[in-house]
């Protein structure tokens, strides 16, 4: 069965951040994951998952300016020095608390005339973050996002993704899944695992449509999770919904699955 993990940027957020290590343990995970993060001192980050006994197994480059509408900066013509420097900064990040991958943020494309110049950025700052992690051991994640979430993304289906895997060419670049994006963006969820497995790197998942638990709504994960241990996927699968009321209430799922 898949490895789960605390998603502390969506889970647990009745409490502040930096408590929300503890409420995912006491909760029966071992490992977690979110956004970013900058805001704090990677040793005092360390010092919480050490404190708990959790691992961290996912984290994201910076996304720009949120407030303009940026999502990422790695895609945009001109910001490569920005893309670099975050890149590095992640990479820093990802050493200190022996996280084994990173998202890397690829942003929105405003014209859509202008997105084979973002797509080239995009595929020469993935580059340059593959070759700065691979003496490290760590892997760069590309996701897909459905316009439900961040519209003009430069990429929503799991075949861009696996395109853009090709072009880059770095044998440390894979696919993060995220199931309720890719439900949104083309359904046919069994065949997309079949297809993205030989790249799969990090899983995501909600319901759809309310990103809620992973016990309601279109998708069955029990047959999602079935499926991915017929693949023999040993990543993990984070948990990236938003509580439908209090984090621990909606766990009841989770409780067959919490001893791994
Ligand atoms: O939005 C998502 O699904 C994510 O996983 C990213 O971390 C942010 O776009
Ligand atoms: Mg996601």
């Amino acid at each position: 069965m898949p490895k789960f993990a605390a998603n502390l940027s969506m889970m647990f957020t009745e409490v502040p951040f930096l408590d929300r290590f503890e409420a995912a343990a006491k909760a029966g995970f071992k490992y977690v994951e979110y956004l970013f993060p900058y805001e704090y001192p990677a040793a005092e980050l360390k010092a919480k998952l050490d404190q708990y006994g959790l691992k961290q197994v996912l984290f994201n480059t910076a996304p720009g300016n949120v407030a303009a509408g940026e999502w990422g900066v790695s895609a945009i013509p001109g910001r490569e020095a920005e893309s670099h420097r975050d890149i590095d900064r992640a990479l820093e990040y990802a050493i200190a608390l022996e996280c084994p991958s990173v998202l890397v943020m690829a942003g929105v494309v405003p014209d859509p005339k202008e997105y084979a110049k973002y797509k080239q950025t995009f595929i020469d700052n993935v580059r340059y973050a593959a070759d700065k992690f691979k003496p490290h051991g760590i892997n760069v994640m590309l996701e897909a996002l459905s316009a439900a979430v961040k519209p003009n993304y430069l990429y929503a289906s799991q075949y861009q993704t696996l395109e853009l895997i090709d072009l880059i060419d770095r044998d440390n670049v894979f696919v993060q899944l995220d199931y309720f994006h890719a439900q949104i963006v083309e359904g046919n969820l069994t065949r997309i695992t079949d297809d993205v497995k030989a790249k799969l790197g990090h899983i995501q998942i909600a319901s759809v449509p309310d990103r809620h638990e992973p016990d309601e709504g279109e998708i069955n994960y029990t047959h999602i999770f079935n499926k991915l241990d017929e693949i023999g996927y040993d990543g993990w699968v984070g948990c990236e919904y938003n509580p439908r009321g209090k984090t621990e209430d909606g766990l009841v799922w989770f409780e067959k699955y919490k001893n791994r």
